[in-house]
């Protein structure tokens, strides 16, 4: 079950939901009124009149399912354009999981933004990751729309809150009032339409407004895999590849039609995501030891770089 968002707004959160939307990042005077499960998943809804539980009927989080576990750092597709090539999740992270000093990471909901052109394929991406499905006929996304997924990363559970933006001129200005708060952005281009590639550096532009482009994890992924022929691929890979290394983003290809690398790529989001929450919290952790502030500066993305800078707070 999803939900239309961004159409009318109450501030009503019910008493038990208060920590956990404390990090929605919502527009001032929006909260959520409400939460429903579906299956494994929980969407919120926004929408004026629709039938409110009382807060002790409500699920707060689902189970993990069995196939959202990760024991391992999933890879990435191409070595020239990635958030970076370590084959492990930094040690620092392995070793505060192992120890259980996670701090609040497992209890965090990260919130990841999907943008890009019109049509090309972010409600069927984050449908086929979320339900497994797919839907060959176009239904435009009007404002916005989240999905919930929980994953279980190292032992700690951890969730992505997907939240799938409109394409169209006419709804971007709803849409874009909540890009901010992201951890992550995925920015979506069709593999067979180059001139949605030429406008991600756009989608990217707007998005980075009202984010802190230093802490930030880009994505850029190339859909419709499956309608593209090696060839084609081949010639849209190379400026796509180019396109990513500029914007310092991690490159992938991907059918929602076929499934293709849509859960690889939706696993490494978790994990990059989940890695970077764990070293900021060690990060805040022994700032608070020595008294200080410290913050964290992620240059190029690259989460390795940015943690040997640092005096380790954690083995080894
Ligand atoms: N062949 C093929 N078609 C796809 C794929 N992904 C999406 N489509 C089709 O492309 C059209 C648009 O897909 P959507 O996911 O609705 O596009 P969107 O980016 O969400 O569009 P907006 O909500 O308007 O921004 C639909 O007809 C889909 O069936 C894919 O991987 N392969
Ligand atoms: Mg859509």
């Amino acid at each position: 079950m999803s939900h239309v968002l961004g159409l009318e707004l109450r501030r009503e959160a019910p008493p038990l939901l208060g920590p956990l939307l404390s990090s929605f990042p919502l527009p001032a005077g929006s909260w959520p009124s409400q939460i429903l499960r579906s299956n494994h998943r929980f969407s919120i809804t926004n929408l004026v009149g629709a039938p409110r539980k009382a807060a002790g009927e409500m699920n707060i989080l689902a189970p993990v399912r069995r196939d959202r576990v990760l024991a391992e750092l999933p890879q990435c597709l191409r070595k020239e354009a990635a958030l970076h090539v370590h084959k492990d999740f930094h040690p620092r992270v392995t070793c505060a999981c192992q120890e259980h000093r996670t701090g609040t990471v497992g209890f965090k909901i990260s919130k990841v933004i999907v943008v890009g052109d019109l049509s090309v394929g972010k409600t069927c991406l984050i449908n086929r990751f979320c339900k497994d499905t797919f839907d060959k006929n176009y239904k435009a996304t009007i404002g916005v729309d989240f999905e919930m997924e929980r994953f279980e990363v190292l032992g700690v559970p951890f969730s992505l809150q997907l939240w799938d933006t409109a394409g169209q001129e006419r709804f971007k200005c709803i849409a874009s009032t909540y890009y901010r708060g992201a951890q992550a952005i995925i920015i979506v281009f069709n593999l067979n339409d180059v001139a949605s590639l030429e406008h991600t550096k756009q989608w990217l532009a707007d998005a980075l407004k009202e984010n802190d482009p230093s802490s930030v994890l880009l994505f850029l992924v190339g859909s419709k895999k499956d309608l593209s022929t090696p060839a084609q691929y081949v010639l849209m890979e190379k400026d796509a590849l180019k396109v990513a290394q500029e914007m310092k983003a991690e490159y992938w290809a991907v059918s929602s039609l076929t499934g293709e690398n849509v859960r690889e790529f939706f696993f490494r989001v978790a994990a990059l995501t989940f890695e970077a929450n764990v070293l900021a919290e060690l990060e805040k952790s022994g700032a608070r030891r020595i008294g200080d502030v410290v913050r964290i500066h992620s240059e190029d993305s690259n989460l390795y770089l940015t943690a040997s800078k640092k005096k380790p707070t954690c083995c080894p």
